[in-house]
């Protein structure tokens, strides 16, 4: 009787030990780590600390642990620490990744990430543990304000030699964004772009100085709107030629110029009622804004109405517009460790560099948030997780 017990017990642990390697290389016993996160919407005070997150586990076997090593914040993490998206983000949040609690909460802020691989699917053939790696974080999924972050492949790419970490945690998320309203939305490519004449309006924060720097590797002529006192700023990005917003109507302006292949929306607030006279009609010229009303609608109207809402709002804007030969278009973030490879060129050739407006340690993220809140941004808000992210690339 006592040898079948052992026995019995024997088979039990070995099916757990499978159970646990079914979808990942290695297990591990921790269930813990520390995290900021917000148990309901708010202001800044709602961000708490905590050592007692819990691990991120792999749920697909597509999906990789990182450990982060430095986080970058964004204007979209201080909306979302108030509230905006709930409705549609929760919608889309993976069933999985929320089962222990019933809702979003606790919830992980943060959209950039740069770190090292943990552990690894079994279906990931492109990354092994140690790869140091970089990526955006949708905001369905727990963000990287946190000790590690569970991503899918598909979304992580390997980090740029040349960048250390809190640098590289700069870039993936407006880069992202910048690629998919330039190239998947704007038609914009490398291939193309020589001397195509481009407006950014609001080229100073962000995506635009990441936009500035890509549009100028590939050839393109640059024109952007900004503060007075950030046009030196964006000139030493490459901008061509630069609009002081602050100095009256930009329109004014811009109207005398020559007319643009392509117009970079950042700013919003009722630009759409002159910017698209901007365009060279009839030549395929687009207007793309990165200030939409989407996620407003589906909090408000709830996902069914704010998505009729939505539709009919951007056919009727797409309508208006292409009678009168210019095209109208709405663009978003979306995660691509397939864009994220092909900026990592351009970043270690010295096409693109990050831009780092000021760094903050982990114990200072409710700081960090303060400073994107404020706004007037020139670059990017980093914090660094681990303190031994930048050194970690020497010791391997
Ligand atoms: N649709 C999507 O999926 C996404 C949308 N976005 C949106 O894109 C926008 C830009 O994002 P991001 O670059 O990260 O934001 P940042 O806060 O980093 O930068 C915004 C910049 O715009 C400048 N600015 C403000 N008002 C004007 C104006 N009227 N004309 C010209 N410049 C102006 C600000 O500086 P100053 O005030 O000193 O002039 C600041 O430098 C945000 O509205 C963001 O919400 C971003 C990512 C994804």
């Amino acid at each position: 009787v006592l040898t079948r017990q052992v026995c019995v017990k024997k088979r039990l642990a070995v099916l757990f030990h499978r159970q646990c390697r079914l979808f990942s290389t290695s297990s591990r016993a921790r269930t813990i780590m520390p995290a900021w996160v917000i148990d309901k919407y708010g202001s800044n005070d709602v961000l708490r600390f905590t050592k007692n997150a819990s691990f991120p586990v792999i749920n697909y076997p597509n999906e990789v642990i990182v450990k982060v090593f430095a986080a970058g914040l964004n204007p979209l993490d201080v909306s979302m620490r108030g509230g905006y998206g709930a409705a549609s983000l929760s919608m889309m949040r993976d069933p999985l990744s929320i089962k222990q609690s019933g809702s979003e909460f606790p919830l992980i802020l943060g959209r950039d990430v740069s770190g090292v691989i943990m552990e690894c699917g079994l279906d990931v053939k492109y990354f092994r543990e140690r790869d140091e790696v970089w990526a955006a974080i949708p905001p369905w999924k727990q963000g990287s304000l946190a000790e590690f972050v569970v991503l899918s492949g598909n979304e992580v790419s390997h980090k740029p030699k040349s960048l250390s970490h809190t640098e590289a945690a700069a870039i993936p998320y407006v880069a992202t964004t910048a690629w998919s309203a330039l190239v998947n939305t704007g038609g914009i490519k490398k291939d193309n772009c020589a001397k195509k004449r481009i407006l950014i309006l609001g080229g100073s924060g962000g995506v635009g100085t990441f936009a500035i720097q890509m549009l100028k590797a590939w050839g393109a002529h640059v024109t952007v709107t900004c503060s007075q006192n950030a046009e030196l700023f964006v000139r030493e990005l490459g901008a061509d030629h630069v609009v002081d917003y602050t100095a009256g109507p930009v329109e004014e302006p811009l109207s005398m110029l020559e007319k643009f292949d392509l117009i970079l929306d950042n700013v919003g607030g009722g630009t759409e009622h002159w910017a698209l006279d901007l365009l060279k009609p009839w030549t395929g010229a687009k207007y793309v804004t990165l200030v939409t009303p989407f996620l407003q609608n589906t909090d408000r109207l709830g996902i069914a109405d704010g998505m009729m809402k939505t539709a009919a709002t951007v056919s009727t804007k797409v309508i208006k517009h292409l009678v009168k030969g210019v095209h109208y278009r709405w663009g978003f973030f979306a995660p691509s460790g397939v864009a994220l490879d092909e900026i990592r060129e351009m970043v270690d050739a010295g096409q693109i560099r990050p831009v780092v407006e000021e760094t903050f340690n982990f114990s200072q993220v409710p700081q960090a948030f303060e400073k994107v809140e404020k706004g007037h941004a020139r670059g990017k808000t980093v914090v660094q997780i681990s303190k031994g992210g930048d050194d970690f690339a020497a010791q391997l």
